[in-house]
Formats: C-alpha cells, sequence, structure tokens
C-alpha cells in the first residue's frame, strides 16, 4: 500500500487533469500553423507526456531522453547524467522539453545548454511542477503547473527510489520513509 506513506495529496487525478488540458491548450493556441516536437525528459515525465500530448490538437512528434542525477536521494547530486540520448535530429524543429519537476534546476539547465547547440527552431520548456525554493541555476520555464512548497513529492511519474511513480495524484511523501 502506497497511500500510508503519503502525508498530504497536494494534487487530485481531477486537478492534475484539469491543468494538463489547459497547457495543452496554451501549447495549441501559441504553436498553431506550426509542427511542434515534444521531448520527455524520462523516467518522471513519462506520465504527464502521455497525458499532454493526448491533450494537443497540433501535429507533433515525439522523442525522449533520460537523465539522471537524484539516485536513491532527496537532493540533486549536481551531476546530471544523460542515459539516453534522443533518436531524432531536433535542427529546425519547434522544441518542447517536457518535465514533471523544476527543483535545482540542475537537469533542465543542463539539458537547455545541450539541446540548443543542436541548433532547434525554437525552444521552450515545460514543466508540470515548479519548486522554486530549492533552485540553485536560474531558468526560464515557459510552461508551468503549479508551483509547490519546498517538500519531497510523489506520484503521477515521480518517484523516491524508483518507487511511487504509479500514483495516480501528487503527494508530499513522509519524511520519515526517507529519513528525513
Ligand atoms: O531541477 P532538478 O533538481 O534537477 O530536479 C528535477 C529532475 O529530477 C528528477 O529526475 P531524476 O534525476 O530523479 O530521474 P528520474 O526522472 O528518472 O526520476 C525529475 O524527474 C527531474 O528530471
Ligand atoms: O520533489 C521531488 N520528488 C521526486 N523527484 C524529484 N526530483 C526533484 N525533486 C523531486
Ligand atoms: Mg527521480
Amino acid at each position: 500500500m502506497l497511500e500510508k506513506d503519503i502525508q498530504e495529496v497536494l494534487f487530485s487525478e481531477e486537478q492534475l487533469k484539469t491543468r494538463v488540458n489547459e497547457i495543452a491548450q496554451e501549447i495549441d493556441r501559441d504553436y498553431a500553423g506550426k509542427e511542434i516536437m515534444l521531448i520527455s525528459v524520462l523516467r518522471g515525465s513519462f506520465i504527464f507526456m502521455a497525458d499532454l500530448c493526448r491533450a494537443i490538437d497540433l501535429d507533433c512528434t515525439l522523442d525522449f531522453m533520460s537523465v539522471s542525477s537524484y539516485g536513491k536521494g532527496t537532493s540533486s547530486s549536481g551531476q546530471v547524467q544523460i542515459t539516453k540520448d534522443l533518436s531524432e535530429d531536433i535542427s529546425g524543429r519547434h522544441i518542447i522539453v517536457v518535465e514533471d519537476i523544476l527543483d535545482s534546476g540542475n537537469t533542465l539547465s543542463y539539458l537547455l545548454k545541450i539541446l540548443e547547440h543542436r541548433h532547434p527552431a525554437s525552444i521552450r520548456l515545460c514543466t508540470l511542477l515548479d519548486k522554486p525554493d530549492r533552485r540553485v541555476k536560474p531558468v526560464e520555464v515557459h510552461y508551468s503547473g503549479f508551483t509547490i512548497p519546498d517538500a519531497f513529492v510523489v506520484g503521477y511519474g515521480l518517484d523516491y527510489a524508483e518507487k511511487y511513480r504509479n500514483l495516480p495524484y501528487i503527494g508530499i511523501l513522509k519524511p520519515e520513509v526517507y529519513g528525513g
């Protein structure tokens, strides 16, 4: 039972669905008449990506990239590693990078630098959650679902030590689970 480890539900399935649909509508408006490419940053963003892309009406292609910096902890190691690169060339394409959470900013600032060198036509960042209190590297996001307090959250793709990704809502993990 995963529920016993959750201190508080922050966003219910219904709230997540509503917000994801709103972001999709914003993207549809902003990129009307263009073809976009969504890049999902694995693994955390896989559920957000799946829901977001199905709510978007535009012509859209998808690609996936895998990076890791948290390992089994609850704070960024600062060392971002690409564990799987994109399959597609992004030069000349309109890119939206899809993330589950922007926390220290290490992951997105690193990714942005790498992707900009590949000469996309444009690049914007989209994150479901933004935790500004823990920011170490400044990152400019264009689409942001919710701003959250400084607490470790899980569910809807987000993990602690690879668990809890399958919770359908987002909740704060009880600190005693990770010895906090
Ligand atoms: O802003 P930051 O402090 O860099 O944190 C955000 C990143 O950390 C998590 O990924 P993680 O490295 O845990 O890999 P995962 O997606 O496989 O869980 C999360 O999914 C983001 O990609
Ligand atoms: O609060 C968080 N939860 C899960 N993964 C994360 N990666 C960065 N911050 C978080
Ligand atoms: Mg993680």
